[in-house]
C-alpha cells in the first residue's frame, strides 16, 4: 500500500483545482461503497471481479485505459478527476518524462530538447518509465494519459508490457479552443508557446490520429467531446466510466 501511495505521490499530476466534490460524477459507480474499502469488502470484491483487489494488490492484469487526445484537449484534467472518482491510478506519460528532467539525468537533458520542439521521445525511454510507474503503483485499474503517441509507442508497450490496453478514450476538441487553453495554462511548461504548440498540434495529426484509427478499427476507441467546462464534460466522461467493467 505503502508504494502504492508513493508512487502515486510521485507520479501523479496535482489535483486540479476543478476537482471539488460539487464537481465529482454524479452516476459513479463507488457511491455505494467508500473509497477505502474495509478488507472483507475488498476481499468479497475480489471474488466477483476478474481484475485484481481493490486493495491496490496487482497479482492480475490490471485493467488498462490509454487517454488520448490533442495537446491541451484536457487529458489531464479529466484523468485527475477519473482517479479521484473511480480509483485509478493515472500515470501521465508527459509528467513522467518532465520527472526525468527534473532528476537531472542525461537522458533528462535528451527529452527536455524533444519537448521543446514538440517532437516523440524515443518509445524505448518513455515505455520503461511507464512500465516501472505501474509497477510502483501496484494498481488494479490504470489511466495511461498522453500515450501512445504514436505507432512506434504503441509497438514498444505491446513488446515491453506485453498488453494492449482494454479501451482507449479519445478527448476530441478543436485546435482553436485547445490553443486557446494551451495558451491560458501558465504552468511554466517549456512547451506552452505558440511555436512550439504549431509543433505539437502537426505532430498530433500525423503520427497520434493514426494510432487512434487503429484502435478504433479494434473496437477500442470511447470518444469523448471535449468542448464545454471541465464539469460537463466528465459528466460523459462518468458516463462511460460507469458502464465499464473493471
Ligand atoms: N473544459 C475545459 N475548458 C477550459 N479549460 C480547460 C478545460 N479542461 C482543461 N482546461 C484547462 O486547459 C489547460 C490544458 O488542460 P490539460 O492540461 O488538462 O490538457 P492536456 O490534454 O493534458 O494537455 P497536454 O497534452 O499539453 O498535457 C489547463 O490549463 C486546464 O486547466
Ligand atoms: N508518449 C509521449 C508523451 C509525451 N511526450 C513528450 O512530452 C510532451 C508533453 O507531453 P504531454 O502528454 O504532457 O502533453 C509531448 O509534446 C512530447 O514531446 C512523448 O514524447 N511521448
Ligand atoms: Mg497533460
Amino acid at each position: 500500500m505503502w508504494r502504492r501511495r508513493l508512487g502515486a505521490f510521485l507520479l501523479r499530476s496535482p489535483p486540479s483545482s476543478s476537482s471539488t466534490a460539487a464537481s465529482s460524477c454524479q452516476h459513479r459507480r463507488h457511491h455505494l461503497l467508500p473509497r477505502e474499502e474495509p478488507p472483507a469488502l475488498n476481499r468479497l470484491a475480489r471474488l466477483f471481479t476478474s481484475q485484481a483487489g481493490s486493495d491496490g494488490g496487482n497479482s492480475q492484469k490490471p485493467f488498462i485505459a490509454f487517454v488520448l487526445g490533442g495537446p491541451g484537449s484536457g487529458k489531464g484534467t479529466q484523468c485527475t478527476k477519473i482517479a479521484l472518482d473511480f480509483g485509478f491510478a493515472h500515470l501521465s506519460a508527459g509528467d513522467l518524462l518532465r520527472h526525468e528532467i527534473a532528476s537531472g539525468s542525461e537522458k533528462g537533458e535528451l527529452i527536455v530538447d524533444i519537448i521543446k520542439e514538440g517532437r516523440i521521445v524515443p518509445s524505448e525511454i518513455t515505455v520503461e518509465l511507464i512500465r516501472k510507474a505501474m509497477e510502483a503503483s501496484n494498481a488494479n485499474k490504470v489511466l495511461i494519459d498522453g500515450f501512445p503517441r504514436c505507432e512506434e509507442n504503441r509497438i514498444a508497450f505491446e513488446r515491453i508490457v506485453g498488453r494492449e490496453p482494454d479501451i482507449v478514450v479519445f478527448f476530441d476538441c478543436p485546435e482553436d479552443e485547445m490553443v486557446k487553453r494551451l495558451l491560458g495554462r501558465n504552468q511554466g511548461r517549456v512547451d506552452d508557446n505558440i511555436e512550439t504548440i504549431k509543433k505539437r498540434l502537426k505532430v498530433f495529426e500525423s503520427l497520434n490520429i493514426p494510432v487512434i484509427d487503429y484502435y478504433s478499427s479494434r473496437g477500442k476507441v470511447r470518444k469523448i467531446n471535449a468542448t464545454g467546462t471541465a464539469d460537463e464534460i466528465f459528466e460523459a466522461v462518468c458516463k462511460l466510466f460507469s458502464s465499464l467493467r473493471f
